[in-house]
């Protein structure tokens, strides 16, 4: 899947809610910690790792925002270190099932976090690539998804939320 467009997007995206929050400080960690509690919110819906609940998943659409909130901040994140030139979204090759897989976001996450460059920054995409996978979410479900969050997050900032 190409990701100019969404990097595009998200470039806009932030530097109108730095300048609407009047943001003068580097944010880079703030960002890194907000895809962490998203990664979190995302598994924490799917509920994948609640083995002591009969209680099924949230609906998809509640799955799928919180997936593409995490796809913000790992756009923004790349955008912030000057790796958007990353044209096509890394497909790897991670096994495992849904919960295995958080852990492994959450253990990439960390390592990008300590050093931004472009290998680690494709292994936390292919991570996702393979979450989606796992949550059966296709690249045009997910773009139009990113697209109206993206919407979604002018207004809230337009409403002074
Ligand atoms: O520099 C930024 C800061 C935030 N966002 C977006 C990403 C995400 O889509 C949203 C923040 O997540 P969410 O909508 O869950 O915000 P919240 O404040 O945690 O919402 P709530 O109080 O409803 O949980 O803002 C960006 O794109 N760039």
């Amino acid at each position: 899947m190409k990701l100019a467009k969404l990097f595009t997007m998200q470039k806009e995206l932030d530097s109108y809610i730095e300048s609407n929050q009047g943001i003068q400080t580097d944010v880079f960690k703030e960002k890194g910690l907000a895809l962490l509690v998203e990664l979190a919110e995302l598994a924490n819906e799917t509920r994948c790792f609640k083995f002591w609940s009969t209680k099924g998943p949230s609906e998809r659409q509640v799955i799928l925002e919180e997936y593409v909130d995490s796809v913000h901040f790992l756009l923004s994140l790349g955008i912030a270190k000057g790796l958007n030139d990353l044209e096509e979204w890394p497909v790897g090759n991670q096994s495992g099932n849904l919960t295995e897989l958080f852990i492994a976001a959450q253990e990439e996450i960390l390592k990008f976090l300590r050093n931004p460059d472009l290998d680690h920054y494709r292994k936390v995409w292919e991570i996702y690539s393979a979450i989606a996978a796992g949550l059966g979410f296709e690249n045009e479900e997910i773009i139009h998804a990113y697209i109206q969050k993206n919407e979604k997050n002018y207004e809230r900032q337009r409403t002074g939320y």
